[in-house]
């Protein structure tokens, strides 16, 4: 195998990942931040985000002298063949992606980067970025190249080197075939294409899965009007291999740190080439909706909001994640508190002070006095809870999962009266 010599600028989810990865893969990586602390900390062996056996690959590349930390992008470019820029692009004035990171850094390397190097644009960028860098950068012998990252949050380094797809984007073939070349190895369908689709591939992707998302959370709240249960609903059309059965499950919203952003800024690129996009303003619309709806269902199930007490179960924005950007837990957190809930919070990765919340260290702590009970993140260790020892500590007995979650018998056995999202619960399942 050839070993290339590689430099990743941002260690975030994507830049950490790819940087451990590549490293696992042989190459010699060079990762950079411009955070001094998160230097210091990975040099040190620290990785503080969630990610399963991030930091066992961290260590092995620390270990076997492939894989080093320097504070600041120019330091770890100066003999790299291939730079990856991971940096944030986050939701910015109106919507559209905000580049200022990738611009950045494209003029922090220009002067320093190696002759025929390439740089490599991994974060989400809207079209035209690859020809803006490449025009920041002002190099003729360096190729620019968009090779947009899939992987999801909680199982990072599994989707990095098991990836349903590679995509490589690159006005230049060879380019191109270099940087598809790295991940060889992992023996995915590589498509090769131009810059601009390749970013546009991004874009499209992220919006359809938000957009089978919405579709959903509209079918379950016509599901619990018609008395059809959702979870059969989905079953059913998800072995239509036309739909599949994943990204199906109704929940408090979708959030996250990019479906949001993509979302947004999907809207502003079409508005940008004088293109409507209702479907995916519709999208995000039917999201906030939803989160509106969770508050409805805990008004309707225990009266005025008000002076309530209510245990919040969960505050990532899935499980598998201490992420909180946008989270709709968080939001829908925040929604009770503008109605002037009293708000308990748990969350097994969550200890931190969060505004409008009381965040405890234990779930039975969350629901003490409470008189509704909402679970917004689906932890397994909230459905092996004692619901006896719940219903004991609640002021009340609604509970409210709001991602199909629970054991609809254990918790109907301690007394509670338990609410989901897309299905009429039925007598029987209260009765026990
Ligand atoms: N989080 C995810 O699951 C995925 C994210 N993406 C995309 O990848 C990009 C990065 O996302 P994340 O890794 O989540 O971001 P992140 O926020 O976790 O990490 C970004 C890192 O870049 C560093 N940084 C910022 N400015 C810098 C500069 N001038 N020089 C050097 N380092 C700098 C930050 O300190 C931070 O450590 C975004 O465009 C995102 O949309 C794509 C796929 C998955
Ligand atoms: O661009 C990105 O950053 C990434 O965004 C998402 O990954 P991620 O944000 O980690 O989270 P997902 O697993 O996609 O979940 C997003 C949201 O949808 C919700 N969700 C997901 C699946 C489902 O069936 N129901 C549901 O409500 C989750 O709870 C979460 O709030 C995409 O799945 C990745 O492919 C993409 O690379």
């Amino acid at each position: 195998m050839f070993v290339r010599r590689i430099a990743v600028v941002g260690t975030g989810y994507v830049g950490l990942t790819t940087g451990a990865c590549l490293a696992s893969l042989g190459h010699r990586v060079v990762c950079a931040d411009v955070d001094a602390l998160k230097v210091a900390r990975l040099r040190a062996g620290q990785v503080d985000i969630l990610e399963p056996d991030l930091a066992d690959l961290v260590a092995a590349g620390q270990a076997a002298g492939r894989l080093a930390f320097v504070e600041g992008a120019r330091h770890a470019v100066g003999d790299a063949e291939v730079v990856f820029l991971c940096l944030p692009t986050p939701m910015g004035v109106g919507g559209a992606a905000d580049l200022s990171a990738v611009e950045a850094v494209a003029r922090e390397i220009r002067d320093v980067l190696p002759r025929g190097a390439v740089v490599v644009c991994k974060s989400t960028v809207p079209v035209g970025t690859s020809t803006r860098v490449a025009a920041l950068l002002g190099r003729e012998d360096v190729a620019v190249v968009s090779n947009p990252e899939f992987l999801r949050e909680g199982s990072a380094v599994r989707d990095f080197l098991h990836p349903d797809r590679i995509v490589v984007g690159a006005d230049s073939p060879r380019a191109a075939e270099r940087v598809g070349a790295l991940f060889t190895r992992l023996g995915a369908p590589t498509v090769l294409m131009d810059a601009a689709s390749a970013e546009m591939v991004k874009y499209a992707a992220n919006c359809f899965l938000a957009m089978k998302l919405s579709y959903v959370n509209a079918v379950a709240e016509l599901c619990e009007l018609v008395g059809a249960d959702v979870a059969s609903v989905t079953e059913g059309m998800g072995h239509d291999k036309r739909i599949g059965q994943s990204f199906l499950k109704p929940g408090p919203g979708w959030g996250g740190s990019c479906l949001p952003k993509d979302t947004h800024a999907m809207v502003r690129i079409a508005e940008a080439v004088g293109v409507d996009f209702p479907l995916v303003k519709a999208t995000i619309e039917t999201n906030a909706r939803q989160q509106r709806r969770v508050v409805e269902k805990l008004r309707r199930a225990i009266g005025p909001l008000a002076g309530a007490r209510i245990g919040v179960l969960g505050l990532a924005f899935k499980a598998g994640t201490n992420d909180l950007r946008d989270s709709p837990a968080l939001a829908v957190a925040e929604l009770l508190a503008f109605e002037g809930a009293e708000l308990l919070a748990h969350d097994p990765e969550i200890s931190r002070p969060l505004a409008g919340m009381t965040v405890v260290d234990s779930p039975y702590a969350a629901v003490r006095g409470a008189d509704a009970v909402v679970l917004l993140t689906e932890w397994p260790q909230f459905r092996a809870l004692d619901w006896a020892l719940v219903a004991s500590a609640m002021a009340g007995s609604t509970v409210l999962d709001t991602r199909g979650h629970l054991d609809p018998d254990a918790v109907a056995r301690a007394g509670l009266v338990l609410h989901g999202l897309g299905r009429e619960l039925r007598v029987s399942d209260q009765a026990r």
